[in-house]
């Protein structure tokens, strides 16, 4: 294609080393993965390993390619092993040089994502992104990739390889499980949601103590991690709107991950992507597409500004190249319409005019044992939490009844606080936190939509739906809390700074703690996460 825009890609942030050129399409991809002769990756052997075949590789894709065309060169910036992204960070930088083109610093993860949505022909998805390194729920929002959910300690890859290591299986253990897994029953493991956030290294040292067959505890370990990974992607999705789902990164290989997103997609009438193999993992190809994008959009690096960050984050990065897309529509999945609002969860109907029954939904993704256990489980504790929160002078709903699914419960009447922001109602509001939060118990889905205004004098808040509420005094929980109230009121009343000022009054007036609290939203605002 002589004339055409053509970018190189080098890949090399962990175990494979990979090159690609990209045109109009995928011209080339070559790779030279590298296996640890025993134990995991060690970054300085696996940088050795690179350095060693990055000139054939490279080589190997610039085969059929005039070097004139090379209108840029791509390289992952992080994240990923140091001394492996400064093996390809030098290569790249010389290339560049020596073809006197524009270098580009491409973001590990966004290239994933990248290379799915073009693949695969998605536009707008929730990203579940699982790899060895990372797992983390995404979705673009005014220009980034917000961070819905991610995990608190490691990736759901290196869990399974480590727990495939403790059991003396090679290198890389993902594959290797998958296999067992087939031919086990899944016994029953930790299951570590936590509101939107998961954890995996609970999860990992039980499987490594449990005493069944392997194939049973393969099972188990696919069946609870794949689960809370699906259970957080379906509430991005339904928080935001979307309707698409795309799965990338390495663990995407797994057949029953993808049928678990599958069957959660139908079920919720929204469509599941995921790319052909060879761009799933690890591949210069996703840095070669990503690097052409970013050059078109203008986002290239001086050579001396191109050093490399191994903990470059996703959401670290500004995307210039995608058209901005509206604000995310808080709690539009909670309406009720004809009786019934269907959440991500659960189903709420009218019953009467006193009551509503709040069902917990059985998932077709999940496994019958363990969605019977975590539907009972869920159940009871909402009905705790919210006679906890009574005696603390929140105002709730009254349960009537409690079953192995369902809640019947006060049917509170009057608007939701989204539909009547003002400063008299969101200081009531702060108030009914505070309160919340002094006898100890995190809301954890804090929404306007969550507030219903009400009551003879047409001001009285009370606080609905805990399904996500669990037992924290800690500063983190409660300023998590509060911090997903305040980006609530930005997306339904934005540069209305009085609102969350008149919240704080309240909040502040009826809990002693609520400085600390409050100075830490400002720290967790800092981080630009994305809480919801
Ligand atoms: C920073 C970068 O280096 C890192 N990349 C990475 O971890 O490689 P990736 O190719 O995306 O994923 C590798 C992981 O994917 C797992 N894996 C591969 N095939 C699998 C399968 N069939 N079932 C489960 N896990 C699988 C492997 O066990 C390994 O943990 C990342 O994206 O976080
Ligand atoms: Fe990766």
């Amino acid at each position: 294609m002589p004339g055409s825009r053509q970018i190189l890609g080098i890949e090399g942030t962990a175990w494979n080393l990979s090159a690609a050129v990209f045109g109009e399409e995928l011209i080339s991809l070559h790779s030279n993965p590298y296996s640890p002769p025993n134990g995991g990756i060690h970054p300085r052997e696996a940088a050795q390993h690179h350095a060693a075949v990055l000139k054939d590789v490279v080589s190997k894709a610039l085969l059929d390619v005039d070097l004139k065309d090379i209108s840029g060169v791509a390289f992952s910036q992080g994240p990923g092993l140091g001394p492996c992204l400064r093996t390809v960070a030098t290569a790249a930088r010389s290339i560049a040089i020596a073809l006197n083109v524009p270098l580009i610093g491409v973001n590990h993860c966004v290239a994933h994502v990248e290379i799915g949505r073009h693949t695969c022909g998605c536009d707008d998805p929730i990203v579940l992104y699982a790899s060895g390194a990372n797992t983390q729920v995404l979705g673009f929002l005014k220009s980034r990739y917000r961070i819905f959910g991610e995990t608190l300690d490691i990736g759901l890859g290196n869990a399974l390889d480590k727990f495939a290591r403790s059991r003396g299986l090679p290198h890389p253990g993902g594959p290797l499980i998958e296999n067992y897994a087939k031919k086990g029953s899944p016994v029953n493991l930790p299951y570590t949601v936590k509101g939107m956030d998961l954890a995996f290294s609970g999860l990992m040292s039980a499987a490594k103590d449990c005493k069944a067959p392997i194939e049973d505890v393969c099972a188990g370990f696919q069946e609870t991690a794949f689960a809370m990974c699906v259970e957080v992607t379906e509430r991005a999705l339904a928080h935001s709107g979307k309707n698409e789902v795309l799965l990338v990164g390495g663990v995407g290989a797994n057949e029953r991950l993808r049928e678990m997103l599958l069957v959660m997609c139908e079920e919720r009438g929204a469509e599941f992507f995921v790319p052909e193999k060879k761009f799933i993992g690890d591949n210069g190809a996703m840095i070669a597409y990503t690097g052409k994008i970013m050059l078109e959009a203008g986002q290239t690096i001086p050579v001396e500004n191109s050093g490399v960050n191994p903990s470059y984050r996703s959401d670290d990065v500004s995307v210039l190249w995608r058209r901005d897309t509206g604000d995310i529509s808080y709690g539009k999945a909670n309406l009720i319409e004809n009786g019934t609002a269907r959440g991500a969860e659960a189903v709420v109907t009218i019953l009467g005019d006193d009551y509503v029954v709040k069902r917990r939904l059985s998932k077709g993704y999940r496994n019958k044992e363990l969605d019977r256990q975590l539907i009972a489980e869920r159940t009871r504790a909402e009905a705790r939490v919210i006679s906890l929160a009574r005696r603390g002078g929140v105002l709730t709903p009254i349960i009537k009844d409690v079953t192995d699914d369902s809640l019947v419960m006060e049917n509170i009447k009057g608007d939701m606080l989204k539909l009547v922001l003002t400063d008299d109602n969101v200081f009531n509001a702060g108030i009914l936190v505070g309160r919340l939060h002094k006898c100890g118990i995190i809301h954890g889905d804090l929404t306007t939509s969550n507030i219903i205004v009400g009551g003879k004098s047409g001001h009285v808040c009370y606080l609905i739906d805990f399904g996500l509420s669990y037992i924290s005094s800690e500063t983190e929980s409660r300023g998590v809390d509060v911090h997903v109230f305040f980006q609530t009121l930005e997306s339904t009343a934005p540069g209305h700074d009085n609102l969350a000022v008149s919240f704080s009054e309240g909040y502040k007036s009826a809990f002693v703690d609520a400085d600390s609290v409050l100075e830490r939203v400002l720290e967790i605002k800092q981080r630009a996460r994305y809480l919801h």
